[in-house]
């Protein structure tokens, strides 16, 4: 029962009271559009009632449907006699969450909500995000990753895999033989595969962000292969409940080349391609094809954000096309925001400057690598010392020990700039005791690997360690909250990438902070878009971790806080737009003209808000 102009068309009524939490430039659909460079025609609109719209999850709004409602769209006697308002939905579906004591059953009622009505959905997350977060993000959205081919039920994103990438083989030779060309390589073959009809599949026309994996190193549990679709779900989700970009804008996809985990490959349940990974140009060719397909469907502002790409693409892609395309790399770039923004804050507590520090990683890949780059380039900025002297107080450990220029030639390429003038190191203990470092971050992947040892030497000679245990999800986190605060009689400044609970030592009620790149992203991203902004600039990243570390308040700070509480993320996300606004304004790369005098205003008027709308 599809409803037409003439046959109860949902129409937001221009009164609509019940926009709260910034938002309000409402399109027909009663979505926030103020990101949009063009509003649909309202006469093109044809949204479904009757039973077919108790079963859109975009317009559901299930027990809430009003008398008027009811009657103007067809829902009589498809819905039971009593009518609710949302807030006592959100207060039944909270109560019934929690009395799940397996979390991954919490994970599959919010993916089931999100499916059955997507603004209950959204409200529950932004007014629970504390405790949900964990839920539809790390860690839990890890162990649905493990499991999603058993728990999956219906496709939330695109699968791109093999099976549409452009096969020359079929396709070029008869066409060359045609026009007689040798060039065989051109953007315009490669795009004659059919990834570009994969995204016109898809059912939503006015995209403006796209996460994208290719499941090969998912958080910290390695190669998930096509499970690793939980990941562009989950960092969408955040796009819009911590962002506000409105969800209809919103793309995961997922890039399947195989995997090479044999525990999925002989898993029964497991719902990728069943073979071993494709690599260089065959791998090559599917990312350029899909890049283009993606610029040529959605236009140059189109943000791709690439999540939980192995190191040894993760780094080309995002340097062969950040010139090309509006491209961010969140384990590299996003990561390295919000542990500056972390340091930065932290110096109120252990004073000094940055320059003033000297910092040890444990992992030198994608999140080490940026990080580190990013603390170099703050430094140098503030000080004018050029970034390769500011790199020589950065430190950092692989698999093989402690990155020495000795090792050089056989370094992969991102580890070269962090290659120092040392006697090769083999453990960590040994690199803490020979560094001394003030900071101490883990990017390993690998849990429990900030042994007491390490922590106490640590403690034995900074007054005030502090130590970031960035691996996620909570099994793969290099040190707890607890041993980190214990080893250290309560002095470590502590934050973990996956959340840890308060910790009580010696009386005192210490709050770890959560160093994820979910605090920047979300901000970041609506900051892009908003702006209309068409390449990416490090500045923008530096911009974004001090509008971040501005945020944290003296009461923060008293409980041992380096981030502000994640229940004023909204907030928070409309000032880091801003800022990454005005920075791209201020470097010309922003093209929504002119520039909206106040930013975080503007930012807040573009937030969706899953508040109900009245479709009278
Ligand atoms: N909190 C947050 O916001 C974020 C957290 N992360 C987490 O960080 C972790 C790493 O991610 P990423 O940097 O992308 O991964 P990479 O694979 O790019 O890097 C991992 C690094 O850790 C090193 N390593 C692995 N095992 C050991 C070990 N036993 N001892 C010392 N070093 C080791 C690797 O060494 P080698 O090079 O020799 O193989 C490599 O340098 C993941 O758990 C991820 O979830 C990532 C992004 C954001
Ligand atoms: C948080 C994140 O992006 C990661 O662990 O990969
Ligand atoms: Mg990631």
């Amino acid at each position: 029962m599809e409803s037409g102009l003439t046959n109860g068309v949902l129409v937001p009524s221009a009164d609509d009271k019940s926009v709260v939490g910034g938002g309000g430039v409402k399109d027909v659909y009663g979505e926030d559009s103020a990101t949009e460079d063009q509003l649909v025609t309202p006469w093109t609109v044809s949204v479904a009632s009757g039973y077919t719209l108790l079963r859109d999850p975009r317009h559901n709004k299930g027990l809430s449907f009003t008398e008027k409602e009811r009657d103007a769209h067809y829902l009589r006697g498809l819905l039971p006699p009593s009518v609710s308002c949302q807030d006592l939905q959100e207060k039944k579906l909270m109560h019934n969450l929690r009395q799940y004591e397996v979390p991954l059953q919490r994970y599959i009622a919010m993916m089931d909500l999100q499916e059955r009505n997507e603004r209950l959905f959204y409200k529950l997350l932004i007014d629970n995000v504390e405790e949900l977060l964990p839920v539809v993000y790390t860690p839990v959205v890890g162990e649905a990753c493990q499991k999603y081919g058993s728990i999956f039920r219906r496709p939330q994103g695109l699968f791109i895999s093999l099976k549409e990438k452009y096969d020359h083989r079929i396709h070029m030779l008869p066409l060359l033989a045609k026009i007689r060309l040798r060039c065989v390589y051109t953007f315009h073959f490669l795009i004659l595969g059919k990834i570009l009809e994969v995204l016109k599949n898809w059912p939503e026309k006015n995209i403006q962000v796209i996460v994208v994996t290719d499941g090969e190193r998912i958080l910290g549990l390695g190669d998930l292969g096509c499970q690793g679709m939980g990941i562009p779900v989950g960092k969408l989700s955040l796009y819009t409940a911590l962002g506000g970009v409105r969800p209809s804008a919103c793309l995961p996809i997922t890039i399947d080349v195989g995997t090479n985990n044999e525990k999925l490959l002989n898993d029964e349940f497991y719902i990728g391609l069943r073979q071993k990974r494709a690599t260089g140009q065959e791998y090559a060719e599917l990312l350029h094809e899909f890049m283009c397909a993606v610029k040529q469907n959605y236009g140059e502002k189109i943000l791709i954000q690439f999540e939980d790409f192995a190191n040894h693409n993760a780094f080309e892609l995002l340097a062969k096309y950040r010139t090309t395309h509006l491209v961010f790399n969140d384990d590299i770039q996003g990561t390295a925001s919000v542990v500056l923004s972390g340091l930065i804050a932290a110096l109120k507590l252990v004073g000094g400057t940055l320059a003033d520090h000297s910092f040890l990683f444990l992992g030198a890949g994608e999140a080490g690598t940026g990080i580190a780059e990013l603390i170099a380039l703050e430094i140098s900025k503030k000080t004018n010392i050029p970034v390769e002297e500011t790199r020589k107080k950065i430190w950092l450990v692989d698999s093989k020990g402690l990155v020495v220029s000795s090792r050089k030639e056989s370094l992969q390429h991102f580890k070269q700039p962090w290659a120092h003038e040392h006697e090769p190191v083999k453990e960590l203990f040994d690199a803490v005791k020979a560094i001394k470092p003030s900071v101490l971050i883990g990017t390993s992947g690998v849990g429990k690997t900030f042994t007491k040892d390490v922590v106490e030497a640590m403690a034995s000679f900074n007054e005030k360690p502090v130590i970031f245990a960035l691996s996620n999800p909570t099994s793969q986190a290099e040190c707890t909250a607890e041993q980190a605060y214990t080893w250290t009689q309560g002095r470590a400044i502590f934050a973990s990438g996956s959340p840890f609970d308060p910790v009580e030592y010696n009386g005192k009620v210490f709050v770890p902070g959560q160093a994820n790149n979910a605090y920047i992203f979300p901000g970041f991203g609506l900051g892009l878009i908003m702006s209309g902004t068409i390449r990416m600039h490090d500045d923008m990243l530096l911009a974004a971790s001090e509008a971040l570390a501005c945020q944290v308040t003296e009461e923060n700070y008293a409980k041992g806080l380096i981030y502000p509480p994640l229940t004023n993320i909204r907030d928070i996300s409309a000032r880091i737009a801003a800022k990454v606004a005005a920075k791209s304004y201020e470097l010309g790369l922003a093209s929504r003209l002119p520039r909206p005098r106040d930013l975080v205003k503007f930012a807040e008027s573009c937030m969706y808000s899953p508040v109900y709308r009245n479709y009278l």
